[in-house]
């Protein structure tokens, strides 16, 4: 695990320092790792670049994220096919994303749940979903299926705006007892996608998600889910909020989602609003940078150094330099909320920002994680005196997830080829040093 926080300090984490005490014990038994759980429709992203027209020659709505059936996807794919427009083929999924972003950042095991194909030929989908996926995303607990993994169109028109059409094959048929509970119990966080509600037939992913959401809410185990698409949110939000009430710890969201669901379209009022039914909220806002909200016992709360600043709540982010804990965890909770710009105000040229989103959460999940690793590590560190659900405060997290976004933003793929650096050096500096 490395460590997330100010990335000028050559050390993150005191976790591995020369203790001589800790040094007597034998190096592999030295450190307990800890791991993140996810679950996804496994797919490959098929992406290219098209117009309005093209979108209504296939009867797809601009901007959502729609199942389409065979006869629909033969055709799209033929039409791409024969006018070479498909750009990239890499894998996809926004649980899937995650996982890999958040194992190449905090360099350290996440496990994927989903189905893959049993049968895999060289250059398949399949193939390459496995091709592109880090090494430190544990794919052993996949199940196997008779056929296909899903296919996610990825159509950009000109604005930028994706439109995401899905050919699902058999992405949903992750079944109940394929989850293992013992997996989901140890798990430091298990993260779920507004998606995978999103089935019809004989699809189980559904039972299969509540499955493991039991396990995790049976165990205490945060249950962390974005929330994908607000086409998703906005066909019954009332349903939404009470699912996000009764299972939800963390809530991912961006600024529309967060209107789909809460009403506000203040990205703060959103984040705000969401705080009554979990303990953290991360709102991204596009061009507008990040928003978080979260708890914070009254006697553990830390003020910013930072200029406060005016909004719908004013001065919002006077305690932003708090450690988020669970509501349940203060004696008198009160809430704290950050913003942070984009690093470095956005790159001068976007290449895609399919992702931005689900790197900021993937790096949120580093933060969290790392609590959990040096907690079980050092567990006397007087930093475990607050029992916080996060290794950083909500500003220093919020810093970190757009700058994760921002390597997202300058790359071509959702999925980070590469950790960050240790050490900044020039400009960026000034950013983190804050
Ligand atoms: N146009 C932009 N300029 C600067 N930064 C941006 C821009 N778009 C996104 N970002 C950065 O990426 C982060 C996440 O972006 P965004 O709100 O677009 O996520 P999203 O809609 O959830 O994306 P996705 O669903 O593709 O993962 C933002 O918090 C910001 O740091
Ligand atoms: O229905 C879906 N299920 C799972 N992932 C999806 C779905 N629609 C789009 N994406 C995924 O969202 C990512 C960007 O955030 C894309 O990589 C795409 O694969």
């Amino acid at each position: 695990m490395k460590f997330p926080g100010r990335r000028r300090h050559k050390h993150y984490f005191p976790v591995e320092d020369k203790d001589p005490i800790i040094n007597q014990l034998h190096v592999v038994d030295r450190l307990k790792r800890n791991y993140i759980c996810g679950i996804d429709q496994i797919v490959v992203d098929i992406e290219a670049k098209v117009d309005q027209a093209f979108l209504d020659e296939f009867g797809l709505q601009r901007g959502m994220s729609q199942v389409i059936d065979n006869d629909v996807t033969n055709a799209l794919y033929d039409r791409l096919k024969r006018d070479d427009m498909i750009d990239y083929e890499f894998a996809g999924g926004t649980i899937g994303n995650t996982m890999h972003n958040y194992s190449v950042l905090a360099d350290s095991r996440s496990v994927l749940l989903g189905v893959m194909s049993e049968n895999i030929q060289i250059g398949s989908y399949a193939y390459k979903f496995l091709c592109n996926t880090s090494s430190r995303v544990d794919l052993d607990y996949l199940q196997p299926v008779p056929g296909p993994i899903g296919r996610c169109f990825t159509l950009i028109d000109d604005s930028g705006e994706r439109t995401f059409a899905i050919s699902a094959g058999m992405m949903n048929h992750l079944k109940p007892e394929s989850i293992d509970k013992s997996l989901i119990e140890n798990a430091s966080a298990l993260v779920i996608s507004a998606y995978l509600m999103r089935t019809s037939g004989e699809e189980t992913m559904t039972q299969a998600t509540m499955q493991a959401v039991k396990y995790a809410n049976d165990a205490g185990v945060p249950v962390v889910l974005t929330l994908g698409t607000k086409f998703l949110i906005e066909q019954d939000p009332a349903w939404w909020a009470e699912f996000v009430e009764k299972h939800v710890d963390i809530l991912a969201m961006n600024e529309e989602e967060g209107e789909a669901i809460t009403g506000f379209d203040d990205p703060l009022l959103a984040a705000d609003k969401a705080l009554d039914w979990v303990d953290l909220v991360i709102c991204t806002a596009g061009p507008k940078g990040l928003f978080m909200a979260g708890y914070v016992d009254d006697e553990k709360k830390r003020e910013t150094e930072y200029p406060l600043l005016p909004g719908a709540i004013p001065e919002f982010n006077q305690y932003e330099f708090s450690r988020a804990m669970r509501r349940s965890a203060c004696k008198q909770p009160i809430k704290a909320y950050s913003h942070t710009a984009p690093y470095m105000g956005g790159p001068d040229t976007i290449k895609n920002t399919n992702g931005a989103g689900d790197c900021a959460l993937a790096a949120v999940l580093h933060d969290l994680s790392a609590n959990v690793y040096h907690k079980i590590n050092v567990p006397n560190s007087a930093k475990h005196e607050q029992h916080a659900i996060t290794y950083s405060s909500l500003a220093q997290i919020s810093k970190y997830a757009n700058r994760a976004s921002y390597e997202v933003l300058v790359q071509h793929s959702p999925r980070l080829s590469r950790g960050l650096p240790e050490r900044e050096d020039s400009l960026e500096q000034t950013y983190w040093d804050q």
